[in-house]
């Protein structure tokens, strides 16, 4: 495999832009990049994964929209990670071999949730049925247990993993549970593995226990805020980066309790950067117009430490 610059820092967790029809958006992923390099310092994406309502979209779609941010990223992103996970292997192995085919920089497979893997020899078996499909392009797992009730510790997964499966090359973890990040971390003693931490609200939590970087939505909109705590953890003023850790959380805080996930936060992008991300897919529905006023009310009454 071709050396690869490391993933570090943050990967947002791209929404799938929708025409108020329901179909792919895809003329504004240009615009997208350009937005989240120039306005959010973000430089790396997490295409199809549970923010772009992967699991909602057919393959054509998927892979249409692999496509396009692999285009439009070219000389502008430094990472263009595709999510491949799908319920079904031949349809996770088809993704593969096109995300290796348009020359994506990762790779990344969820458990499938349907037919659970309940020992990790199942997981593990899935998961290198898919990787060894792409056996040139880095591979992530996709530790998500609040969606996909797999709750295989990451800790025990990574025993041996390289044996099974060549191209590992971290885990993407969506999880609160540290205790089995530090252990993956303590363990990576060589650091030949990124852990890419998935809870934006306890993110410091995480790159106190050494994550290398972050995936996930608000980076979309608050990655410029969140490099800077980056920036206050790496200098080190812990003082500061728990100021920005807070004031994401108190957005964070105040918008769950309305009711946040996948469709509010494609409406949140709407209004910070302008884009038109259009309505989610169903089963989710839109957010309320008071959801909207009251979460971009909240954004714009903070203010950052840097003085914006
Ligand atoms: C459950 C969920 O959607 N989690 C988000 C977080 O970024 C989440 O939106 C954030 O922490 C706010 O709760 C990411 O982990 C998901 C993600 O990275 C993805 O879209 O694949």
């Amino acid at each position: 495999m071709t050396p690869r610059k490391k993933l570090k820092g943050l990967v947002a967790a791209t929404i799938t832009p929708m025409t108020p029809d329901g179909k792919i958006n895809l003329p504004v992923i240009g615009q997208y990049v350009d937005y989240l390099v120039n306005e959010q310092n973000v430089k790396n994406v997490f295409v199809n994964g549970t923010t772009g309502e992967g699991l909602s979209l057919s393959i054509q779609e998927r892979k249409q929209l692999a496509d396009e941010w692999v285009c439009q990223g070219k000389d502008k992103l430094d990472h263009v990670i595709i999510h491949v996970g799908a319920l079904n292997l031949p349809e996770c192995q088809e993704l593969a071999r096109h995300a290796a085919a348009i020359g994506a920089g990762g790779i990344a497979v969820i458990a499938p949730f349907f037919f659970k893997p309940t020992k990790k020899d199942e997981l593990v078996a899935f998961l290198q049925k898919v990787a060894s499909e792409a056996p040139e392009v880095p591979f992530y797992y996709y530790h998500i247990p609040p969606l996909t009730g797999v709750k295989i510790r990451v800790e025990e997964l990574l025993d041996g993993i390289k044996a099974q499966i060549p191209t590992f090359q971290g885990v993407k973890f969506s999880d609160t549970d540290l205790l089995d990040l530090a252990q993956c971390i303590n363990k990576n003693e060589t650091g030949e593995f990124e852990f890419l931490y998935g809870v934006d609200e306890q993110l410091l939590g995480a790159l106190a226990v050494g994550a290398n970087g972050a995936v996930g939505s608000t980076y979309n909109y608050l990655g410029r805020q969140t490099n800077l705590m980056l920036q206050a953890f790496a200098k080190p003023d812990f003082a500061l980066a728990q100021q920005y850790q807070f004031l994401t959380g108190e957005f964070l805080n105040f918008v769950i309790k309305l009711g946040f996930g996948v469709a509010q936060t494609k409406a949140v992008m709407t209004s910070v950067s302008g884009i038109p991300m259009g309505p989610p897919r169903l089963p989710l529905v839109g957010a309320s117009s008071e959801f909207i006023i009251k979460a971009k009310a909240k954004l714009d009454s903070i203010v950052w430490p840097d003085g914006h």
